[in-house]
């Protein structure tokens, strides 16, 4: 809370569930925000563990955060976010808004959503899109029953497509449809099956005016009264053993050193795992490669594209783009106006599914075409010629990046929540997962992540491996006892029956 200025950096509310007496040596490995906050949680809460972070990455860490200040040094560049990038602020309590607070890190909300029909040259937004908008929920709706009808599970693409071609469904303006093609689920492919109308909330959104990078760099750092992490880069774990006899676990790295824990907290981005990249001894329960291969993996990628001017309207924080064409969705559809977050004349587009893909196999020369030909398409000759020189374009590569594989996990058809959630029980004793692929709740998301290392130090601190071991004991325990109990009450019977057969 804003009162609240004395929290600490990963606080939070609830105290774990049992605190550990004995020195602990607890390896943390991935430094994205899952990591970090579980680090934090640890180095912070409890002097009794000694904390270590591993990171695969050489350069940098912060994994799916990427804030790059690195590009052109000399001129003060904005500071402009190539992975997560806002802050759902709408339906539920996000974390992140307040820890960012906490710290006094800037914020702002993004400006109101604007609809682009370039080939119409229709442009809705304010009160001309609240309709727009009210109809594309209704047909989100539809679809939703549609799945739910449905006699084998669909996408929302396939559900939402079977409303719109419905004869007897009356759509009021066509404008509501391209909205929801340039959605993620539908973009995507998530199954039918889960809320999507929070989706279609472009504008409900937060952005750090430094960056989220500055949330990660904090976790690193802690306030002044708390340890910084221990962190080394260029560490690629390859290999994590469970030594039962010594209740240890031993992390093999790819440059033939290892480290030997009491606990290890893996966050790694799930694609990680299920490549087979890092491998378990003994290999995981069949259930977590099961569960991997079914959640589903996004790909989705980020430009950035700075002019010499803003040529945009200023008001404006979303625009979406429609399209006509299938080969289009999830091609630059969605823009943020950077403007007003980092002051430069920058605008940032996003690309999902085949669409991320092929941009990727782009080179430099032909990424700039693809992109400058879009925002050629979305704001006319003359207000593109105003832009000026492009002073600079970034792109992400989250697909072929070895650390991340693609952007983030998302409901596939054929998924089940508790997927999910198999991944948030440790093996026994000391195998922590984290990331935003281990609990359903505010997957894919980055205050998922955050949740997760929060849970993932908590089991660590209230060692829920002891406590499973002890709950084991106990119900052993009590099978014996009601056990003998059987077996007494069978003999005493025994007795009995003798007894009576004397008295016959
Ligand atoms: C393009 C894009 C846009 C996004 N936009 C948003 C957004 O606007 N809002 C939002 O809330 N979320 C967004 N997200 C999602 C968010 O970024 C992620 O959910 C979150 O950052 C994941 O954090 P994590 O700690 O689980 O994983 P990561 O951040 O991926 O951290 C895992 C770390 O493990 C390291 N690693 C991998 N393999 C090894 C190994 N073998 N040994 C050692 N280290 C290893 C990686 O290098 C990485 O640093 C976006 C994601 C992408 C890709």
């Amino acid at each position: 809370s804003k009162e609240d200025k004395t929290k600490h950096v990963g606080d939070k509310k609830e105290e774990p569930i049992k605190k550990y007496d004995l020195p602990k040596n607890v390896v943390v490995i991935g430094a994205g925000m899952a990591g970090l906050a579980a680090a934090r949680r640890l180095t912070t809460d409890r002097t009794n563990f000694t904390v270590y972070v591993y990171e695969a990455r050489r350069e940098r860490f912060g994994g799916r955060v990427w804030t790059d200040k690195l590009t052109n040094p000399r001129a003060k560049g904005p500071e402009v976010d190539l992975g997560a990038f806002t802050l759902t602020a709408g339906g539920k309590n996000n974390p992140l808004i307040e820890l960012a607070e906490g710290l006094g890190l800037k914020s702002i909300s993004l400006g109101e959503v604007q609809l682009l029909i370039p080939w119409e040259k229709r442009v809705l937004n304010g009160t001309d899109l609240t309709p727009v908008m009210t109809e594309a929920l209704k047909i989100l709706e539809l679809a939703k029953n549609e799945s739910k009808t449905s006699k084998i599970e669909v996408s929302v693409k396939e559900a939402v497509d079977a409303v719109i071609s419905d004869e007897k469904v009356h759509i009021a303006d066509i404008a509501s449809s391209y909205l929801i093609h340039a959605s993620r689920p539908y973009v995507l492919g998530y199954s039918g099956k889960y809320p999507m109308s929070y989706h279609l909330g472009f504008a409900h959104k937060k952005v750090l005016l430094d960056g989220m990078g500055e949330l990660t760099d904090r976790l690193l750092s802690g306030d002044l009264n708390e340890p910084p992490i221990h962190l080394g880069l260029s560490k690629v774990a390859r290999q994590i053993k469970i030594d039962r006899e010594k209740n240890q676990v031993v992390v093999r790295f790819t440059d033939k050193s290892q480290v030997v824990a009491d606990s290890v907290v893996v966050a790694v981005p799930l694609s990680v795992i299920s490549s087979g990249d890092l491998q378990f001894e003994p290999i995981l329960p069949k259930a977590y490669y099961e569960a991997a291969s079914e959640m589903g993996f996004t790909s989705e990628n980020a430009v950035i594209v700075e002019f010499e001017n803003a040529f945009w309207p200023h008001n404006i924080g979303v625009f979406v783009r429609a399209v006509q064409t299938d080969a289009e969705k999830g091609q630059l559809q969605t823009w943020f106006n950077l403007k007003p977050v980092s002051g430069a004349p920058a605008l940032s587009g996003y690309l999902g599914g085949k669409a991320a893909e092929a941009f990727e196999k782009l080179s430099d020369e032909e990424a700039k075409k693809l992109v400058l030909s879009v925002l050629l398409e979305m704001f006319g000759e003359n207000a593109l010629s105003q832009g000026g020189k492009v002073v600079r374009l970034q792109r992400s590569a989250w697909i072929s990046d070895s650390w991340s594989k693609g952007a983030t996990t998302y409901p596939k058809v054929g998924s089940h929540p508790s997927m999910w959630d198999i991944f948030s029980e440790p093996i026994c004793p000391g195998l922590y997962f984290a990331g935003e692929h281990t609990s359903f709740d505010d997957h894919g998301t980055l205050h998922g992540a955050y949740l997760s290392g929060l849970r993932a130090a908590d089991q660590v601190m209230g060692d829920l491996c002891e406590q499973r071991r002890l709950e084991r004991e106990e119900m052993d325990r009590r099978k014996r006892q009601a056990q003998m109990e059987e077996e007494k009450k069978g003999s005493s019977q025994e007795v009995d029956e003798e007894d009576s057969k004397e008295e016959l």
